[in-house]
This record gives C-alpha cells, structure tokens and sequence, in this order.
C-alpha cells in the first residue's frame, strides 16, 4: 500500500481531496464503512445512524459531558493502577511487565468502565466488591478483545482462515452479550453517550440483537488507538529523557499548583479536568507522537461525478461510484518540508518559543491547514478525539505523579511498526518492550 501510495504522488493530491471530503452531498464516509461494519461486525445500521452519532456526541463527548467522562475515566484509572496503595508492603519493590501490555491494558480496561459503567454495590454486596468486581470483568474483556483485535486485519482483508473466522464469530457473540443492554442495565455510571447511543436506536425501532452489536462496534471504535497510543507515548518519553523530564516538571507543577501532593497514606489525586488543560508541553507531546505512529486510511464514497481541481492546477474526474481514500501519514505526517526530520521524535514540535500551542506549519511558504490528522477528517472526525486526549494525558499523569519506571534494557530500540495495521489508526509493535515499575513513594 505505501509504495503505491508513494508512486502515486498522492501528497500533491492530497489537499484537494481533503476539501472534498467535507462535502457531505458529494463524498460519503458512511457508504463506504457501512459495508465494512456489515461484513465485520455484522451491524447493519439506519440511515439516521449518522446523525445520531453526531447528536450524541456533541452533547457527551464535549463540554460538560466530556467533563463527566473525563472524571469517570480518573476513578476507574485509580480503580485499576492504585487500588493496593497501602494495602502490602513490598509495594516499593520493582515489578517487571511488557509495556504494551501494560498500557494497553490499563487504558482499554479504564475506558470501557467509563464508557460502558461500573457494577454496583446493590448487586456485588458493597462499593469494594463491585470495584473488584470492575478489576476481574474488565480483564476478561480486555484478553478476548486482544484476540479480536490481533484477527481484525485479516478479518477487514477478509482473508482469515476458517478456524480464524470461527474464533471471530465466538469473539463477536460474547462481546454482543457481555456489552448487552440487558447486562448493562445492571450498571451504574453507564456514559451518556453509550446510553444514549443505544436508547435511540430502540427508539427507532432497531433490534436488541443489532444493538448490542453495534455496542461492539462502538467498543472496537473507542479502545482500539488509545490504549496503543498510551504505550508508544510512555516509550518515546523514556527513550528521550529531556523529553520525559520537560512532562515531569509540567505534571508536577500543575499538581502542587492545584494544592496537592502524592504522600503515602494520603488521599488519591483528584486530576480535575481543568487540571488537563494547563499541560501544553504534554499536549505537544502527545501530538507528536500521534503524527508518528497514527496512520488511518480515510475512506469516502463519491456519491456524484465531479471534477477535483489540484491546487498545482490539473483537475481531475472523480466518477460516481468510486472510492477515495486519503492516507495522511504520508500525505503530511511524515512530509519532512512540513515536519523536518520526520522520524524523529520532538517532543516540543507542537510548542512556540513561549511555550504555547504551534499551529503554523508550512509546505512550499504556503500555511498548511491540516498539519497531522490522527483523527481524521471532515463528516466523520473522530468524535472522541477529546476523550482520547484526556485519557492518554490522564494515565501519563498518573504513572509520572505515583511510579518510577524505566526500560530493562536502556539501549532498547523503537520497535518496527506492525505493517499489518496500516490504515486501522494507531499502529501497533512488531514485538513487546520490557519495562519496569515501582511506587516512587
Ligand atoms: C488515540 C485514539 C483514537 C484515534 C487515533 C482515533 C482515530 C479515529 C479515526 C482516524 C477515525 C475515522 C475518521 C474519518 O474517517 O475521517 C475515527 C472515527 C471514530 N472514532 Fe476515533 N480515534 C480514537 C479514539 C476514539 C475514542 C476514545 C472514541 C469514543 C469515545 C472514538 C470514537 C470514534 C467514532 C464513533 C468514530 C466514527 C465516526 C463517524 O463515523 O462519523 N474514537 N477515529
């Protein structure tokens, strides 16, 4: 795919294609990833399932329903990462784990609790049972997912084997029944966004089998970047330690701002939303490590012939019925007049002079508008792209306020990315990376 996309001199198609992709009469990403979600997931949505989306998630995914899950997402992380404070002893002893394990873990099993709510203590018996009960449940679902998420190539190819469809199918039926509307009216906590993700679509009339799958779907949708964000993030920042040490000072200085401290036997830090937004040196960080290991194939349908100008001035016919798609990782990730030096990772790329936000990068002198897009673009930009955020910056937060931790072997290299993946967003390793952590206090 990229040496087709290399010789195709996709990068000077590039911009035209994306001012395409914004209009919404012309160019559609729903016909095209509605026969995907079919073919995969078995969900066979409505016609208003777009909009919807869109409805729901300008009300649960920004402002003050982002602020409502961002809070969830903490408990749930102290939940998962800090529930043996205190508890043992030997806590400030070294434990030794994979690092993609490690945050994949966290931060899928963290996300899907504030996204799809927590067991309750009416049902568990008290408020430590049900958080046990959350620890136990979310671990099972985090190893089946892997399994799917490991077949989901092949499976989107369509190119898995037999035996590899059969364990699809047994993945996707237990996912339909553990994200079941049934089990999760047991819950508390459920986010607005799910909820009303599912309560509208019964509304509508759609059936409870093709709700839960779309529950799938949604779960596939949201856990399956940021958790491997969070471990290439944690890498690229203990392989640099300027890098690591510039986040550090931020974090540090935003909680002793906000009037806290980690001390042993204290309360757990309360990391309020406000709190997020004063981190730009880690903001700059994340940014930058999307724009080197995000790599989504946008797709569209064109639902009208047209004609695409370029802005070097030849025009292209786009017919009714074809497929574009958009590949930015190379279009601009990586275009080394916009980012020099593109594969290397700055953890200040994203930072002015004065230590604010950069947003002026340029191609040829021209201002380029769309600079990185991790997240997409036009009609169908990922929606939780500020959930994402937060999760990504709230779990980095935690591990650099409570742990020491560093690689086993100093000399590790960046592993390759999984060439398998290109195109599904956030690219995977080709191999585990083994680090270490200790309670720093
Ligand atoms: C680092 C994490 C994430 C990355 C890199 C990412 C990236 C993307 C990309 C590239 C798209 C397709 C955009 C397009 O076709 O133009 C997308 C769509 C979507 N994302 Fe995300 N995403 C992330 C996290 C999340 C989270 C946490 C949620 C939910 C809370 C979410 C919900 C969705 C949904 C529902 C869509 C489909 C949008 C539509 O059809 O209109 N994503 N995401």
């Amino acid at each position: 795919l990229l040496s087709f996309l290399k010789k195709s001199s996709f990068t000077s198609r590039f911009a035209a294609i994306l001012t395409l992709s914004h209009n919404k009469e012309k160019l559609n990403f729903n016909t095209f990833s509605r026969q995907l979600l079919a073919r995969v997931f078995g969900y066979v949505g409505f016609t208003t399932d777009h909009s919807i989306l869109e409805a729901t998630s300008q009300k649960h995914l920004k402002g003050h329903g982002l602020q409502i899950m961002t809070e969830s997402m903490m408990s749930n992380l102290q939940n998962l990462m800090l529930h043996h404070l205190g508890s043992c002893a030997n806590q400030k002893s070294w434990k030794e784990d994979g690092l993609f394990n490690y945050c994949y873990n966290i931060v899928f099993r963290a996300g899907y609790l504030a996204l799809y709510g927590n067991a309750t203590a009416q049902t568990e018996g008290d408020e430590e049972k049900a958080r046990i009960n959350d620890r136990t449940e979310s671990e099972i679902l985090f190893h089946e997912f892997r399994k799917y998420d490991q077949l989901f190539p092949n499976l989107a190819y369509g190119v898995l084997t037999p035996k590899g469809r059969r364990e699809a199918n047994r993945l996707t039926r237990f996912f339909e029944d553990s994200l079941s509307m049934k089990r999760m009216k047991n819950k508390e906590n459920v986010s607005g966004w799910i909820w009303d993700m599912s309560h509208m679509r019964r509304e509508e009339g759609m059936k409870e089998l093709m709700i839960d799958r779309c529950m799938f779907v949604l779960l596939w949708g949201s856990q399956g970047n940021t958790g491997p964000s969070s471990f290439w993030l944690l890498l690229y920042l203990m392989k640099h330690p300027d890098a690591m040490e510039a986040v550090r000072n931020e974090v540090l200085k935003v909680l002793k701002e906000s009037g806290q401290e980690v001390r042993p036997g204290g309360p757990l830090v309360n990391l309020t939303h406000e709190m997020l937004m004063k981190t730009p040196v880690l903001d700059s960080a994340v940014e930058e490590v999307l724009r080197l290991v995000a790599a989504p194939l946008l797709t569209r349908s064109v639902l009208q012939d047209m004609t695409q100008k370029m802005a070097d001035g030849r025009e292209f016919l786009i017919r009714k019925g074809d497929r574009m798609a958009v590949f930015p990782y190379i279009a601009v990730h990586i275009d080394p007049e916009i980012h020099p030096d593109p594969f290397t990772f700055k953890y200040d790329r994203f930072l002015t002079p004065e230590g604010t936000k950069k947003t002026d990068f340029y191609k040829q002198g021209k201002r380029v508008r769309y600079y990185t897009m991790p997240w997409g673009s036009g009609v169908s930009m990922c929606p939780g792209r500020f959930f994402a955020t937060n999760e990504l910056k709230q779990f980095v937060f935690l591990m650099l306020v409570y742990f020491d931790f560093e690689l086993m072997n100093p000399d590790e290299k960046i592993p390759h990315i999984d060439h398998q993946r290109w195109g599904f967003g956030t690219m995977q390793p080709d191999r585990e990376v083994q680090f270490r952590y200790r309670l720093r206090y």
